[in-house]
């Protein structure tokens, strides 16, 4: 239902007047960020407060410069008699009148009161009599779409149930940018439920293409920021993507929800100082990925923790030759091992024992040379043997020397060695008798011979979970460092209270307007600031510190993760504060999963809440059709996600054929065909839509075949890549994954099944990326779920 032009001016006046309060507040929160910057010299304690100051009033700023584009969406009119009549505006930060004792001007989607907005239908209105989506542009209000929640008024919801369908339609059908945006103007009923769950525990989000899931998982850390922030700011978010071309697809969400606190991350990236940008092949992936690898680690561990074969000598200096005998460093051994301490801080009970041995031995030595060296006096009658010459002193020096000793260092160095989780690996990965030492009974026949790589080989995103378990497997002895941290903790801890009382001192005299000091902060966490003293956020802190234990984390394209990424991330998660979110049917990873079941029962057995999603809202019911015949292929059972849409266009299909040669031939019937079928789809494209995304997907074999055609075909065009649009990208399935563009084009389908050892996943996967148009170039005969549909028209011979 569209509005009368009156009420459009009247709308306006009113998001106006919220513009205004917006402009005030970021006046204020400068204001005072300002004065906090100037504000210079005085005691320690003043350069606390000063930065306490500075960041509340800064995150503020950020926030409320962050709402500027659609900071008001919604309005709701209730009915009759129902709980304050007057409506409630929608937008993405609550507004108050400060004049007017805080009443709300606009309440942030993320409070109890908005919720009606997202939930209520002409079957259970929850007292709402009137739904308006707000259209804004900048701050101008250019339209208006009503729902009428009143089953009387024969203003239904349809078979999907969806809320506010004319703006949602309207958010869909827009043009793809290559960044993802926000929905929080569209969420649904079911994405709602979704997003306000409880933090607690493990819930699993399982939902087909396009339902959501990412942005569910995103619009959930902001809500869960806002609803739990004193829990949460202090431990940070970690949000865990598959790729970087999908963080940076999804980067720009959170912020513009007002949120940056949020660290985004691959799992190849958990290891901070590490750099993981060397790529396995698929069985390595595969084998590092196992389970059966935290085993091997183990092994590669024990393997290190090494007693002489008969003896070993140790020429200290002096002159003397010390020995180790093997039952010695065995009982030594044994003792440390029993501690079940990491492997660097056992060491400790390693190397304190030999070296009681090697100091006894040594004494014991000195003492006889001293004897032997005295003339043979015999003892007077009265005079008794007074036992060792040497007191426990003397034996502490001497213990002291061989502590310090090269030889000695080098002797225990190489008995058990101080090592680092990098170092460990990368020994065990060029060492053939290493390798097969360590995988002997966990992998089988000659498995091992996948990971064995040459010494210098980039780390890759599979080696960051082992490097992980082997960090857990070695450990540091770091027991001074930490004594001399927890002191320094408690010191700035009790300080940090006592700069919290001058704030709020100081916040009597200020207006009340502002957020006070003790919503944002409390001792604990002015306390971590003040240990960061760099000013970084928990996010940032987390991004720097392996150990760091996360408040909540959400894993997006969970089902791609495999056995040993999950052991990092729990270890990140003791809380088991989870969301997952994935599509078991889309995953591509030989290592990824196909049964959340699986995945979770070793960290919290059954105790996992699972919600699904089942309405898609990307791609189009035309090439859903197409989507799901392939569902089908993979497991009659699965049914494919309901499309919210009609894009009144089928999927083409097109085959160009090879001659004889099979490489040569596809690549050059490609290169025949496929610069005029993308330059017609992009001619459509600006035609239709005026620009938008497109994507060539094909599988790797292609990859750079189907690259360069392109860029011919842009050189030929004098195209410009940089300011392309519609912008073109040749991507593989994999890469694809999560993201969406406005058409796409499949290239060599029946290759990309064969390529996979997920049979037809990467497929369905690669068919659900348009929004708009899809088309599917052939190469070969179609795979059998594609050939069921539209006939494939020939070319090329
Ligand atoms: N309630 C909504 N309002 C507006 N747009 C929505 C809504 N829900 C989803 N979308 C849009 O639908 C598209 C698909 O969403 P998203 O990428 O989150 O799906 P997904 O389930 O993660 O898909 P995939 O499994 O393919 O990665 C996005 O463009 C997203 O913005």
């Amino acid at each position: 239902m569209t509005a009368e032009p009156t009420e459009l001016a009247a709308e306006q006046r009113y998001v106006s007047s919220l513009y205004e309060r917006l402009d005030a507040e970021r006046d204020l929160a400068d204001r005072r960020l300002t004065e906090a910057l100037r504000s210079t010299g005085g005691p320690p304690q003043a350069a606390a407060e000063r930065e306490a100051a500075t960041a509340t009033y800064s995150d503020r700023l950020a926030q409320l410069k962050s709402v500027e584009q659609g900071l008001c969406f919604g309005r709701l009119d209730f009915s009759e008699g129902h709980d304050g009549d007057s409506p409630i505006y929608v937008g993405r930060v609550g507004l108050f009148d400060t004049e007017d004792d805080y009443r709300p001007l606009l309440v942030d989607w993320r409070a109890p009161a908005a919720r009606p907005f997202y939930l209520a239908t002409a079957a259970s209105p929850e007292g709402v009599r009137r739904r308006r989506h707000l259209r804004t542009l900048s701050r101008r209000v250019v339209g208006l779409d009503d729902e009428v929640l009143d089953l009387a008024a024969g203003e239904h919801t349809d078979h999907l149930g969806l809320a506010g369908e004319a703006a949602l339609l309207s958010a869909l059908e827009r043009r793809r940018t290559g960044e993802m945006s926000d929905i929080v103007a569209t969420i649904q009923a079911e994405q709602d439920a979704i997003i306000r769950a409880e933090p607690s525990g493990v819930l699993v989000v399982q939902g087909g293409p396009g339902t959501g899931k990412t942005a569910v998982a995103l619009h959930r850390a902001a809500y869960l920021l806002y609803t739990y922030r004193r829990q949460l700011t202090s431990r940070g978010v970690l949000v865990v993507g598959p790729n970087s071309t999908f963080l940076r697809y999804i980067g720009q969400v959170l912020p513009s929800l007002g949120e940056t606190g949020v660290l985004l991350a691959t799992v190849g990236e958990l290891f901070p100082g590490l750099s993981a940008t060397g790529l396995d092949t698929p069985e390595a992936a595969e084998i590092k990925g196992r389970i059966g690898m935290a085993d091997v680690l183990a092994n590669a561990v024990r393997d290190r923790q090494l007693v002489p074969d008969d003896r070993l000598e140790v020429p200290v200096e002096g002159g003397e030759v010390l020995v180790l005998d093997r039952a010695t460093c065995e009982r030594a051994r044994a003792k440390a091992r029993d501690t079940l301490r990491p492997h660097n801080v056992a060491r400790r009970v390693f190397t304190e024992r030999l070296l009681d041995v090697l100091a006894d031995q040594s004494v014991s030595r000195l003492e006889s040379r001293v004897l032997d060296d005295l003339p043979d006096i015999p003892l007077a009658a009265d005079e008794v043997d007074g036992g060792p010459m040497l007191d426990a002193r003397d034996h502490a020096t001497v213990r002291q020397e061989l502590a310090e000793d090269p030889a000695v260092r080098e002797a225990l160095q190489s008995l058990w060695p101080k090592l680092t989780a990098q170092e460990l690996l990368s020994d065990l990965f060029t060492s053939k008798e290493r390798l097969e030492s360590a995988t002997a009974g966990v992998l089988g026949g000659d498995e091992w011979r996948s990971l064995l790589r040459a010494p210098g080989a980039w780390w890759t995103p599979g080696d960051v979970p082992l490097l992980d378990e082997l960090a857990e497997l070695l450990g540091e002895d770091d027991t001074e460092a930490r004594a001399r941290r927890e002191r320094q903790r408690r010191e700035e801890r009790a300080y940090a209270e006592g700069v919290l009382h001058v704030l709020e001192q100081d916040e009597e005299i200020l207006d009340e307007e502002v957020v006070r000091v003790r919503d944002v902060l409390d001792a604990e966490l002015l306390a971590e600031r003040q240990e960061a003293s760099s000013g970084l956020t928990a996010a940032q802190r987390a991004a720097l510190d392996r150990s760091w234990t996360f408040g909540h984390v959400i894993v997006d394209e969970a089902q791609e993760l495999s056995a040993m990424d999950w052991r990092l991330l729990m270890r990140r998660c003791p809380s088991r504060s989870m969301t997952l979110v994935g599509d078991v049917s889309q995953t591509g990873s030989a290592a990824g999963t196909s049964a959340w079941g699986d995945v979770l029962r070793p960290y919290v057995d059954d105790r996992w809440r699972l919600r699904e999603l089942t309405v898609n809202y990307r791609t189009p019911s035309e090439i859903m059709e197409l989507a799901a015949a392939v569902l089908a292929d993979i497991d009659p059972e699965l049914s494919a996600p309901v499309s919210v849409r009609d894009a009144g266009v089928s999927p083409w299909q097109r085959r160009v054929l090879p001659g004889t040669d099979a490489t040569d031939a596809t690549a050059a019937a490609l290169a025949a065909e496929l610069p005029s079928l993308v330059t017609e789809e992009l001619a459509t494209l600006t035609r239709e839509r005026g620009g938008g995304t497109l994507a060539v997907l094909c599988p790797a074999s292609l990859e750079g075949r189907v690259s360069a055609e392109l860029a011919g075909m842009r050189e030929a065009a004098g195209l410009d890549e940089a300011g392309e649009n519609p912008r073109v990208s040749v991507l593989t399935v994999d890469r694809a994954k999560g993201l969406e563009f406005d058409a796409v084009v499949l290239v060599a389908p029946h290759e990309i099944v064969a390529a996979s050892s997920r049979g037809s996943n990467d497929l369905y996967v690669g068919l659900t990326r348009a929004t708009q148009r899809l088309g599917i170039v052939h190469t070969a005969p179609p795979p059998p779920a594609l050939s069921g549909a539209q006939k494939p028209s020939s070319a090329g011979g």
